[in-house]
């Protein structure tokens, strides 16, 4: 039995419902900039994850399976068995595990700026410095990764929110969340999944460069497709518009037919 997670619930009242999930270090509010144009087809559960936003934060260490059964309860909890997901970095692994070990839980999958598998010692360098020099300090250099320069000078007021966002974080949630990321290798589970699937990669990415990850992504997933985007990491943010625009689409083609988007 997983944590109940914080989450709100906004769009179309009887739409397919669409699940987001999102990156470590970030609060449900990093998908402002999709909520107004995903919400006008679909029914869009946002979820804060453990230790972050609003969520209550358990001791750690924790693992990928666990994140996913936080996610997994609070469905349940809103009586959703199948939805579609759309989930960024650490939201997209919580969204890779649960489609291949509970696969009648998920009827479509976007998978933002991800990968099956991190190198484990940037995670373990990261563990030392925050436990050094806590989250607030470490901030600018975080979210230093999640925009492109020429994005972050002209969006000052939102990269001064997301390292808030990082500074609000608890540290034993985020903690736990990178002992997660650091232990999760997926890559022999990846033809297990079954639900129509859209990979999404920033090309500026220095997170999660399109290659290798999601290159092999795209080549392991059963029928995936692959597109690339102009942003770094938080490509949800960064290319909203295209982003909006692909992921309404793909949920639809998949939950109600092919060309049914349109
Ligand atoms: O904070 C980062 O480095 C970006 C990130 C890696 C995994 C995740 O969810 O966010």
């Amino acid at each position: 039995m997983g944590v109940l997670l914080h989450h709100t619930v906004d769009g179309l009242e009887e739409g397919p419902v669409l699940v987001l999930a999102g990156s470590l270090g970030s609060t449900l509010e990093m998908w402002e900039p999709n909520v107004p144009a995903l919400g006008r087809r679909l029914r869009v559960v946002r979820i804060d994850q453990r230790g972050h936003g609003r969520s209550p934060a358990p001791p750690g260490p924790y693992t990928i399976a666990e994140l996913a059964d936080d996610f997994l309860t609070t469905l349940d909890s809103l009586g959703l068995r199948d939805v579609a997901w759309c989930g960024l970095s650490m939201g997209a692994m919580i969204g890779m595990h649960i489609a291949s070990e509970h696969p009648g839980r998920i009827s479509a999958l976007t998978l933002c700026a991800t990968s099956a598998r991190f190198e484990p010692a940037p995670w373990r360098q990261r563990i030392a410095d925050v436990e050094e020099h806590g989250l607030g300090p470490l901030a600018p250099r975080i979210v230093g990764r999640w925009f492109t320069p020429a994005w972050a000078a002209a969006h000052p007021v939102a990269v001064a929110r997301a390292r808030e966002w990082v500074g609000d974080t608890t540290q034993p949630g985020y903690l736990g969340c990178c002992e997660a990321i650091a232990t999760w290798d997926h890559v022999d589970r990846l033809d297990a999944i079954r639900a129509p699937t859209l990979v999404l990669a920033g090309e500026a990415d220095p997170v999660a460069p399109a290659e290798p990850h999601a290159q092999l992504l795209r080549s392991a997933i059963d029928g995936a497709r692959l597109e690339t985007l102009p942003a770094s990491h938080l490509l949800n943010i960064e290319a909203a518009e295209q982003v909006n625009r692909l992921v309404v689409d793909h949920v639809l083609d998949a939950v109600q037919g092919p060309g049914s988007s349109s």
